[in-house]
């Protein structure tokens, strides 16, 4: 007993000197410092066994509060195919975009390959032990990615692996994120805090190529020329020139120029940028506003007929000249000058055009530019020529081709069916030549109530063309008249000038008798 006694009283001493040589051990080589010492020299011991190297992904890098572009392509990649690989997940909804993307959830491993190298990727989440307030949500948390793989892969992995996960990733990401339609402040709301150039909400316009009622061959042609533009990436560098294209849609309101842009961004899954001219007050807000707009878009300007005096300058001095020549109240034409200039924008054709000829190279990626207008020869030849607007599409009145697919699409009718209204249609659209726009065809082909029956609407829409032929028969009637009476004052005038100068004369002869 005695024994036992001595045995723990002589442990419970070589304890208490352990513990008092390890403070005292603490105390001149702290804990952090001894691991900051052997820290690197393990790892070199375990380097010479382990054959594995270790790269990571952090969410957040660099700046804390901006999520890095790099983690969200790997994590669109391992996006792609780990709903099949990976056995714990995390469903995530894009907003705006129906379907679900899966991605691994935390502390899984899912495993790829390329060119036949094997790689590990774990997604990971580090918890830190700061309680330290923060604005950023979470903050004690990170997350990253941890990419393994045996060290002789080394130089795929880094010359080429990480490449091909960056450029998948990013295709990847383009497709599952939330398009959208952005249209530009004005520039007093530029600055400050919430600074945005851009305003933005989900592009969710319903048209596309098959519901855009136009002749078959010209949409296979937009088509096929959209797909050869989003594929030439390679060709574009190769010639040297901006990965853009231009396209000038012209036509009469209602033929579907909207529409048609709309089906183009849906076609191609590009966000869509609605400029607004007339808020841009010069040429450097507009190079401004374009550098910020993102690659896989569409930068739209509606009407530019309308929205600047895209006309050019020469016009402009023309007007100035004959304003000049005018005997006007100087007063009232400095206040004229005034009003012109606050009224509308400095931005300039020249500035629109080389932006996008020149300063856009410079930006990279795929970018449309589209012009609309509904008066083409009001446009300046050096806006349209070729090379700036590659393509010109004109958007003409309905058809008969455009006609069935709005039959098709809004009433279900077929050629088949309902002959005899389909051949009364096709003669006035064809022979009597009327001219009605696929807004009005839509217009008069839509059900408005349940009790409105297919033939109704079809019906509706034969009165609606007779109509029109009506209408644009007074129309030129009331032009000719308006031209006739035109010329009648015009004639009046001049046998009036005529007689005076005759009097004039003869007054003279008279005077010059007396
Ligand atoms: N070719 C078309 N195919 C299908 N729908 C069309 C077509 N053209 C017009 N529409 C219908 O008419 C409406 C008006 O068309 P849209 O706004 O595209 O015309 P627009 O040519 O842009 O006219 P504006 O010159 O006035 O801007 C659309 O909502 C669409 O439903
Ligand atoms: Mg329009």
């Amino acid at each position: 007993m005695g024994t036992m006694s001595e045995v723990w009283t002589n442990t419970g001493s070589a304890l208490a000197s352990l513990v008092f040589i390890y403070t005292i051990f603490e105390r001149f080589f702290p804990a952090h410092r001894v691991r900051e010492h052997f820290e690197p020299l393990a790892q070199r011991l375990v380097g010479l066994v382990y054959p594995y190297i270790q790269i990571t992904f952090h969410e957040y890098s660099g700046q804390r509060f901006k999520r890095s572009d790099v983690y969200d392509a790997i994590q669109s990649y391992l996006s792609k195919d780990s709903s099949s690989r990976a056995k714990k997940l995390t469903a995530n909804r894009v907003k705006g975009n129906n379907s679900i993307v899966l991605s691994m959830d935390d502390h899984e491993e899912i495993t790829d390959e390329f060119e036949g190298v094997k790689v590990w990727w774990q997604a990971k989440k580090h918890q830190s032990e700061s309680r330290s307030i923060s604005f950023y949500p979470k903050a004690e948390e990170s997350r990253f990615y941890m990419l393994k793989f045996h060290r002789c892969d080394r130089q795929v992995i880094t010359e080429r692996y990480l490449d091909h996960v960056m450029s998948e990733g990013k295709i990847v990401g383009v497709k599952n994120r939330e398009r959208k339609l952005y249209s530009n402040n004005p520039s007093e709301n530029w600055s400050g805090y919430k600074q945005t150039k851009w305003s933005h909400v989900t592009f969710e316009h319903p048209a596309t190529f098959d519901t855009l009622a136009m002749e078959d061959k010209k949409k296979e042609e937009i088509k096929n020329d959209l797909i050869k533009f989003s594929n030439s990436k390679d060709y574009y560098k190769k010639i040297g020139k901006a990965w853009k294209r231009g396209y000038l849609l012209f036509g009469p309101p209602g033929t579907g120029k909207s529409t048609m842009i709309a089906a183009m961004a849906n076609f191609l899954e590009y966000d869509v940028y609605d400029l607004e001219l007339t808020t841009v007050k010069d040429n450097t807000e507009l190079r401004r506003l374009l550098i910020e707009t993102s690659v896989k878009s569409i930068i739209v300007i509606e009407d530019i007929d309308c929205s600047l005096d895209l006309t050019g300058q020469r016009k402009q001095k023309k007007e100035e000249e004959e304003e000049d020549g005018d005997e006007t109240n100087p007063i009232e034409k400095q206040m004229k000058k005034e009003k012109d200039e606050n009224k509308g924008s400095k931005v300039t054709l020249s500035g629109l055009l080389n932006f996008i000829d020149g300063l856009w190279s410079s930006c990279g990626g795929e970018r449309i530019i589209v012009f609309t207008t509904n008066f083409i020869d009001k446009l300046d030849p050096a806006l349209i020529r070729k090379g700036r607007m590659d393509k010109r599409i004109e958007m003409s009145y309905c058809g008969l081709e455009a006609f069935k697919l709005l039959a098709k699409n809004y009433l279900d009718a077929k050629e088949e069916d309902d002959s005899e209204l389909f051949d009364e249609i096709k003669r006035l659209l064809e022979v009597e030549e009327i001219k009605m726009t696929p807004a009005d065809v839509g217009e008069n082909l839509l059900k408005r109530s349940e009790v409105e029956t297919k033939e109704f609407c079809l019906k509706r829409l034969i009165e609606a063309l007779k109509e029109e032929k009506e209408e644009a028969k007074r129309r030129i009637e009331d032009e000719e008249k308006k031209k006739k009476e035109e010329e009648d004052t015009k004639r009046k005038k001049r046998e009036e000038k005529k007689t005076k100068s005759e009097e004039k004369e003869q007054n003279g002869i008279a005077t010059k008798e007396v």
